[in-house]
Parts: structure tokens; sequence; C-alpha cells
């Protein structure tokens, strides 16, 4: 520790996940974890402002503020304020808002309240679709710069101005009030220091993955290019920004209302925001090539690397290689997993159907007791299916599934894909096909870690992180299993909040750099999965027939408009894959297929 040891300095990191917010209170000192506390977002645990039918998901910005009251205020609380020097957020991403001119986000002004075009886009919104590909087509065609090339060479419909250019596209009164565009991470962090939106620092992490920000061609995609893909973003760029700033810099000192409203002071130094995933490298202790997993809804795959040594080397189907978006000075890559908890939720919800709509007919069961038996059903059905599909014998079961009901993040960008099921027969029961569906999630991550080494990027460790990381020892096993690797966790229950505390005692002046506070404040890692040798055979098998499988689903899915992978060709990227006509071939490779059955349905 740098600053004199006697004086206590305590940090917060504020970490907004998919459904709920975590902040913790770390010891600077020690990075002992002082206090934590998790608030769920009361308004999106029933979808409000959602449709799941057609991809959309959307965050009110109350969620958020009464959940960063909530934790923050109850954390605070174990010190005193004068001793809590720095705090740093981090949240999901990409996942932006329209502002007004103070940076307000437009769901928190008149007449905006009740439109989901006026709140926060979650990252895994896809309804726009259509437009990532008509960015994919024109970023090859219009003649200029490849505005993709350090985002994987796909741009996501996940991602910043592909959700711009739908929301604008549909919401007239919401293109018209909107001056500008936040990130969630930087939307929070203007609020809590206050100033100007147009000299506010915006994060590299955000920027950098997802908004194609790039020092070599000035910052943000020109404005020709930008107005050649929607004539409604002229001007936006202006009122966006131009520079960056990585996660370890002060963007500023709380303000008199939120230092009120938190329980802290206007000392407190507030650093600039990140995305979850990579402040939960950080905690996850990450060093070059190692890749930490951050395993939860989704999965983020974060790897870093000396920029002498990948520098502009481009990484092709991933989620971008910025400088600086994990650790200053450092590039960090990011690839991931659309669904991969997300996966098992699904699962458990088409099993808990009749517990939602049967059992509320019930003649014998009070409403108290249904409600009982709903809590106890849910909390338990993912414990005790993990536990019976470890007991299913691979030899008996050849169900196999692909893990895109969420589509496919990487390797390649296709958000389009659907999920799917095969070899089912009448003796396939419920664990084998859960069994069947954390094999996907595994290939998923296996494909991902290959495609980094096919792109000359080495990936000497997995660490893991995050939910399924902590609670599943069956996902871990089988994962372990799968990539023949062993997988080390980390000690800490709230890794991205840690890895945000981390920045934020680096900001406060605690520590000159993130791998000095990564060194003093890592909690190291609780175990590590080593893979079966007896085990390692059978799945390679089994996931060249998910390879296969997946290039059949992929080859005949219909019904969108689907970016073709691939970056070589300069064709066209946007069709309509109803016209494609199935290879029938890429079936008869599948080994021990009798039966496919793949989802046809439009989005
Ligand atoms: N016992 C379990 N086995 C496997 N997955 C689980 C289990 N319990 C919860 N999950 C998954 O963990 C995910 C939530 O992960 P978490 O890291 O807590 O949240 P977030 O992604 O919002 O940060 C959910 O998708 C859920 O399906
Ligand atoms: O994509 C990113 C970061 O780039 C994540 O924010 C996104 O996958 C959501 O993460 P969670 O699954 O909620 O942990």
């Amino acid at each position: 520790m740098e600053q004199q040891a006697a004086t206590p300095a305590y940090v917060i990191g504020v970490d907004y996940g998919t459904d709920s917010v975590r902040a913790v209170l770390v010891d600077a000192r020690t990075g002992a974890e002082t206090a934590q506390a998790v608030h769920n977002y009361a308004r999106w645990k029933t979808l409000q402002f959602c449709n799941p039918a057609r991809n959309q998901f959307r965050q009110h910005p109350l969620d958020y503020i009464e959940g960063l009251e909530a934790v923050v205020r109850r954390v605070a609380q174990q010190v005193p304020a004068a001793h809590i020097l720095g705090l740093a957020v981090d949240t999901t991403g990409s996942t932006p808002g329209a502002v007004n001119e103070q940076g307000v986000a437009l769901a928190l002004t008149p007449g905006f309240e009740n439109n989901p075009n006026a709140m926060f886009v979650l990252w895994k919104d896809h309804t726009a679709l259509d437009e990532a590909a008509e960015i994919n087509h024109k970023a090859r065609t219009w003649g200029g710069e490849d505005y993709t090339k350090f985002e994987g060479g796909i741009y996501s419909s996940e991602w910043f101005w592909a959700k711009i250019m739908h929301v604008v596209r549909e919401d007239a009164a919401v293109a018209q009030a909107a001056h500008s565009w936040m990130e969630h991470c930087d939307w929070l962090t203007l609020m809590l220091t206050g100033g100007d939106l147009a000299s506010f620092k915006r994060s590299r992490c955000a920027a950098g993955h997802k908004a194609m920000w790039h020092e070599s061609w000035g910052g943000l995609p020109s404005e020709e290019f930008l107005t050649h893909l929607e004539p409604k973003l002229a001007g936006l760029r202006d009122r966006l920004f131009h520079e960056t700033y990585t996660a370890d810099e002060v963007a500023g000192r709380l303000t008199e209302e939120w230092a009120q409203r938190l329980g802290l002071t206007t000392n407190t130094v507030v650093a600039v925001g990140s995305f979850d995933a990579h402040a939960g490298a950080v905690a996850g202790e990450i060093e070059a090539y190692s890749m930490v997993k951050v395993m939860g809804t989704s999965t983020c795959d974060i790897v870093v690397a000396p920029i002498s040594e990948v520098g502009s080397h481009l990484v092709a189907g991933i989620c971008g290689q910025v400088d600086g978006s994990v650790i200053p000075g450092m590039l960090g890559l990011e690839a991931g997993q659309s669904a991969f908890g997300d996966l098992l939720a699904w699962f458990r919800q088409i099993l808990e159907w009749p517990l939602q709509n049967v059992l509320s007919n019930s003649k014998v069961l009070t409403p108290e007791l249904q409600a009982a038996l709903r809590d106890e059903m849910s909390d338990q059905l993912l414990v005790q299916l993990s536990e019976a599909a470890a007991a299913v014998d691979p030899a008996e079961s050849h169900v196999l599934a692909l893990d895109w009901v969420n589509g496919r993040r990487t390797p390649d960008a296709n958000q389009a894909l659907k999920g799917a099921i095969m070899n089912l027969t009448m003796g396939t029961n419920a664990p084998q096909i859960f069994r069947a569906l954390v094999e996907a999630i595994c290939y998923g991550s296996k494909q991902i870690v290959e495609r980094f080494e096919q792109e000359g990027v080495p990936i000497k460790q997995v660490i893991g992180i995050g939910g399924v990381a902590k609670k599943s020892k069956f996902v871990m096993q089988t994962l372990a299993d799968v990539l023949n690797r062993p997988i080390k966790i980390a000690v800490s229950e709230q890794a991205p909040a840690l890895g945000s505390a981390m920045y934020a005692a680096v900001a406060a002046g605690i520590y000159s750099d993130v791998l000095t506070a990564q060194k003093a404040m890592g909690s190291g890692f609780a175990e590590s999965y080593e893979p079966n040798p007896d085990r390692v055979a059978d799945y390679q098998a089994r996931y060249e027939q998910y390879q296969a499988f997946g290039r059949f689903v992929e080859a005949t899915t219909l019904g969108s408009s689907v970016v073709v992978p691939g970056r070589d060709s300069a064709s066209p990227r946007l069709h309509d894959t109803q016209n494609d006509s199935p290879k029938r071939g890429l079936a008869e490779s599948l080994p021990g297929t009798t039966t496919l059955q793949h989802s046809h349905q439009a989005q």
C-alpha cells in the first residue's frame, strides 16, 4: 500500500447485473469485504416494459436509482462515511439509454415515464437485428474504414449503435427528445458526480467494445458513415463524446445531493464506469493470456494481452479488442455466450409452467400453499436437476442441444440463431435434457477458447467467476471435462463489485495502478476443477456432433435476416434465409442421428 497504512481507507464497488444490483464495502488495505448488499429490480422482476416474445428487454432508470440507494446506504453504514474514499460503478452492457441535455434519462422526464423506448435497452434486447445487419453490410461496402474491425468484424444487435438506430426509427418522440445516449455505467456515474454532459468522462470499456470507438480513426465512426446508415443519426456523433477514459481515472466527486442520499461525503471520489465482466476479470486476478469466464445469465470471456504482442492483430469473431478496457496499458479482449445460466433458467421455466398456470386453479391447495410450493420448486429445481443429470450415464443418452436460445454472441455474432434439441426418444427424461443443455453451454465455451487460439491468442489458464461458477459444481466439472483444462474459481462472491472497488481504490489515489490494487485486494481462489481423463474423449466426440448440429441449424435457420459470419468476403451480409435451401448433407454427418428437430419460428 502506497498511502499511510494507519489511515482507514474503504472503497465501494457497485455492480449492476441483469436482475439485481450489489454493493460491496471493501477495506482497501486488505481487500476484506466488510459488507455487501443486494437489491432486486422491482419493475424488472415482473418484466414490466419487456416483451420476451419480441426479444424486447427494457429497464426503467428508477429500478437502478432505487437499487443504488438501497445497497450503498446499507454497506456505507458499517464504517464512518469519512473513511470511504472511493466508489465505482460497473453495469451490464451494451445497455444504452436516451438522455436529455442535462444527462437525465428520458424515462425520468414528463411524458416518457412509461415509454420503453425512453428506458435503458438491456444488453439482451435483440430488437435491433436488422439494424445490426445493416451496420455490417454498410461497414464492408461503403468504401471507407470498416469500423467493425476491432469488434471481431461483426457488429451485434446487442450493441450501442444498432440499438440507437432501432429506437430512433421506431419512436419519433424519443428520437426528437434524445439529446444524447449514454451507456448505463456512464449515465449513473454522471448522475453521481453532476457536471456537464459534454465534458463528462465516458467509459473506454463501453465505447471501445460496443460503440466502435477507436483512436486510429479519431474516436467514433465518422458522421458520414453514421448518416449513410440512418439520416436520423445526423448530429448525434457531436453530442456523444470524442475522448474516452479507463476505469482507474477520476470521473468526479459525489454531489452534495448524492452524498446525502447514499450516506457518504462529497470527498468520495467516483471512478469512470466500466462493464461488469471487465471489472469481474480484474477481481478474478486476470493476467496476460488468462481467460476469466464470468458465468451468470450469459458469459463474458475476458482475456488480456500485452499490446506489444497482440496490438493491432485483428481477432475475428469476438466482441472486441480494446486498449485498456480491463487493465489500463493492456489490450482487453472480450467474447461470450448470450445464454449460459439463462439456458438452464429457460428449462426451469418450461418445467414450472404447471406451477404457474395449473396450480392457481387448484381446489385443494390454498393460495398460501401454492405460493410456498412455487417458491420451493423454484429454489430446488436447478439443484436437484443437476444432481440427477450428474448421475445420467452418458452412454445411455444421445440428447444433443444447442445453446443459442438467445442467439450466438461468439464466435461470429449471429443473434438471429435459435436454440435446438435433437435425439429425443420416448425414453428421454428431464435430467437427460438438462444434461444436454449443460453440455451445450460448455461446448459453446469450448468454441470460444478454440477461436482465440486459432486467432493466435493462447489461453494459458481458465478462471471462473459469477453465479454459476459459485453455485454449480456440476456445470463447472462438465466445463473442465469438455475444455480438458483445469478451472480455478475465484473466492469472491461478488467479483465484479470487488473489481469496481479496485478501480475505485486507484482513482482515489490509494494505489498507483490497477495491477498493484489487484495484488493487494485480490481474494484468491477457492477451488479448482480438474478434467476427468475418463470423460475427455467422449466429450470431444460429442463436441464434434454439437458443431455439426450447429452448422446444420445455422444453414437452415428460417424467418429472419441473418448476418453471415466471416470477415473476408465483401458480399452483402444481409439476406433472407427463408430462401436458403437446407443443407441436408450436414445432418448426415451427425453420428447416431436418426431424427432431427429444430426451431423454425420467425423472430
Ligand atoms: N444451481 C444452479 N445451477 C446452474 N445454474 C444456476 C444455479 N442457480 C442459478 N443458476 C443460474 O445463475 C444465473 C444467474 O447468475 P448470476 O451471476 O447470479 O446473475 P447475473 O448474470 O445477473 O450477474 C441464472 O441464469 C441461473 O439460471
Ligand atoms: O456483455 C456484457 C459485458 O460486455 C455483460 O454485461 C452481459 O453479458 C450481461 O452480464 P450478466 O450475464 O448479467 O452477468
